[in-house]
């Protein structure tokens, strides 16, 4: 089975083209090719397929085999893949996700497309539409939630998938293979949810740790991004309508948030291209 390894910002995935082969169980393939000592390695698998909606619909599934309803720093990598491969030589492409049609604008050099900004479309704040079981409102803002013996202040997002942020003074030492499955996993989150660590540098700089739902610590998470610089101007740490830099353990995105949507910019790089025997 051909595959190609991309990364944006170090969060990798294996990417597949499926206007080519068909993929029957991409579940179960997700887990046996992620895994970094018996498969491939990755933060999950992407599926690339044709689309009666835009240029290609992209289908993500994480590590364990969920699927992911959008992912930030794969449609990054989808547009290159459509874009250098002729699938639509467009510098706008249009992507299809289960969270809808995502708008992506190329930057292109040699041909080859490097980086991107992508229109991410409206923050979600109702918490029953995160998902959130908590009191309904108009958003979660700064909500003290206790887990075990600790309360955290918690503000949810919804970026086409949910999104739980907390703020530190400093995230560098935090052991986020304990934290983060107790949200991943807790029952207010009927979707379970990814968990974005965030510090604030100053008002256009944040630097942000993610526990992806499925998937565990990774390096950077677009979405998550996305709903960190939400969730920093809703508590007031930074502006809207601005260009905030988030800076994550694999790179740098810019946010930028407005009424009316999120955008998103940040690069995407092939690794390389290969064959995986799949022993289903
Ligand atoms: N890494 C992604 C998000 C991937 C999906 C997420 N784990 C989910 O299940 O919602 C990104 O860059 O946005």
């Amino acid at each position: 089975m051909p595959f190609t390894k991309m990364h944006g910002c170090g969060n990798d995935y294996i990417y597949i083209n499926c206007f080519e082969q068909n993929i029957e169980h991409p579940e179960l393939l997700s887990k046996a090719i992620s895994d970094r000592h018996f498969g491939v390695g990755g933060d999950g698998i992407v599926l690339i397929c044709p689309s009666e909606n835009g240029d290609a619909k992209m289908r993500m599934f994480n590590i364990d085999g969920s699927e992911g309803k959008m992912c930030g720093n794969a449609i990054r990598c989808v547009a290159k893949y459509v874009y250098d491969n002729n699938i639509a030589k467009k510098e706008m492409i249009k992507i299809d996700t289960l969270s809808g049609v995502k708008t992506i604008n190329l930057q292109v050099k040699d041909d080859q497309m490097y980086a991107a900004t992508v229109d991410m479309g409206e923050a979600i704040l109702k918490p029953s539409a995160v998902p959130v079981l908590l009191e309904e409102k108009e958003a979660l803002i700064d909500y003290s939630l206790q887990i075990e013996d600790t309360t955290y202040n918690i503000t949810t997002v919804s970026m086409g998938n949910p999104h739980c942020v907390l703020f530190y003074e400093d995230i560098s030492s935090i052991d986020l293979s304990v934290i983060g499955p107790k949200f991943e996993h807790h029952p207010i989150f009927p979707e379970s949810v990814n968990t974005e660590f965030i510090q604030i540098e100053n008002r256009t700089m944040i630097h942000m740790r993610v526990w992806e739902r499925g998937s565990g610590e990774t390096l950077a998470c677009g979405t998550g991004a996305c709903a960190a610089v939400v969730a920093s101007v809703l508590n007031g740490y930074c502006d809207k309508d601005t260009d905030i830099t988030v800076k994550l353990l694999g790179g740098e995105l810019i946010i930028r948030y407005t009424d009316n949507s999120v955008f998103m910019t940040g690069p995407a790089e092939k690794v390389f291209e290969g064959k995986f025997q799949w022993k289903k």
